[in-house]
């Protein structure tokens, strides 16, 4: 079983406003309400691909009920931890460029962190875990650590799909898969990425330090995929970009889909940049018609003199 850990879901309120004003009264021309966090984009999208995942984290309050209840209405198993407080609101305001406003999440006490860890009690190697998405604030910094220990002791893949603090913690343990966007992994190196040629450079560093496969994607540029022996570079599809809201999620959900049916690095990586895209040309997350729609637009090459 893939079990995608989002220890941070939210209600991701997606509005769009015509010529926003900062101070002024602001009508919405059309407004929508997805549940969101990293990890729960990542098994929705992997449900479009026909493939199985259980959805774990902390939900709360009349938000949280929103989000299990949506995932119900999608057939995806969670087994969320209940808190007490409120799954967080995050605005996705469209206007002439895209703003976002991510809120903190409820508090989490000692007790249903204890609860969520036995959840992992039961999972054996054959199983992969995602962890994607923010730490709420009342969870230790350490927790992705704590939680990959608790994977390792058990021989189980981890993927991450986490920025800042977080994915520097994450590396020294060397995950299966890391999908880092240009400027997370520019800021890892306190150094700012322009270019494909560029995050290659960085990428790479993160192979030699561990991390088996790690995925940049640079928007509109493009995405790498490296790995101990070879890097691929992939151009992406030209379209109209309707809300980008989980485009880095669904090219996780993509890969990972992919590889647990057996495709090629190469054949995944390329499900998974037409994911992204395919969530990009969309108001919501991408289906698996889109998905093929766009493959025929993706070439994904290895770089030149790049078998080591
Ligand atoms: N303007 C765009 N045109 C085409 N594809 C895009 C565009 N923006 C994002 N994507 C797709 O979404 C993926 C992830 O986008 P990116 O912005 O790099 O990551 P994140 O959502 O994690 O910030 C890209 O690899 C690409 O496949
Ligand atoms: O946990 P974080 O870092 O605050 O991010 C949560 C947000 O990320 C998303 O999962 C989208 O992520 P991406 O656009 O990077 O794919 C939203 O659904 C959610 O609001």
């Amino acid at each position: 079983m893939i079990y995608t850990v989002t220890l941070n879901p939210s209600v991701d309120y997606i509005v769009e406003v015509e010529q926003f004003e900062l101070g002024s009264l602001n009508r919405t021309v059309a407004d929508t309400k997805f549940p969101g966090g990293k990890g729960i984009n990542v098994s929705r999208v992997m449900k479009r691909l026909s493939v199985e995942s259980n959805a774990l984290g902390f939900i709360g309050g009349f938000t949280g009920k929103f989000v299990e209840d949506f995932l119900n209405l999608e057939k995806i198993p969670s087994n969320f931890v209940k808190v007490s407080g409120d799954t967080r609101i995050n605005i996705k305001l469209k206007t002439e460029v895209e703003s976002e406003i991510n809120g903190l999440g409820p508090n989490i006490s000692d007790g249903q962190l204890t609860e969520f860890f036995e959840i992992f009690q039961k999972m054996t190697k054959e199983d992969i875990v995602v962890l994607a998405g923010s730490i709420p604030g009342t969870l230790p910094s350490s927790i992705y650590k704590e939680i990959i220990a608790v994977c390792k002791e058990k021989e189980i893949k981890v993927v991450a799909d986490v920025s800042g603090e977080a994915l520097k913690e994450v590396i020294t343990e060397k995950p299966y898969l890391i999908k880092p966007n240009h400027h997370e992994l520019g800021e890892l190196f306190n150094t700012e990425i322009q270019s494909v040629e560029e995050a290659l450079i960085y990428g790479k560093k993160l192979v030699e330090q561990g991390v088996k496969h790690v995925i940049v994607s640079l928007a509109e540029k493009g995405a790498l995929l490296i790995t101990e022996n070879n890097s691929y570079v992939a151009n992406v599809p030209k379209g109209k970009v309707l809300n980008s809201v989980g485009a880095g999620d669904s090219v996780v959900g993509g890969f990972i889909s992919a590889i647990s049916k057996s495709y090629t690095i190469e054949e995944a990586f390329k499900i998974g940049v037409a994911a992204g895209s395919a969530t990009a040309f969309s108001m919501e997350l991408c289906t698996k018609e889109k998905i093929e729609e766009l493959l025929p637009y993706i070439e994904v090459n290895r770089v030149e003199g790049e078998e080591r």
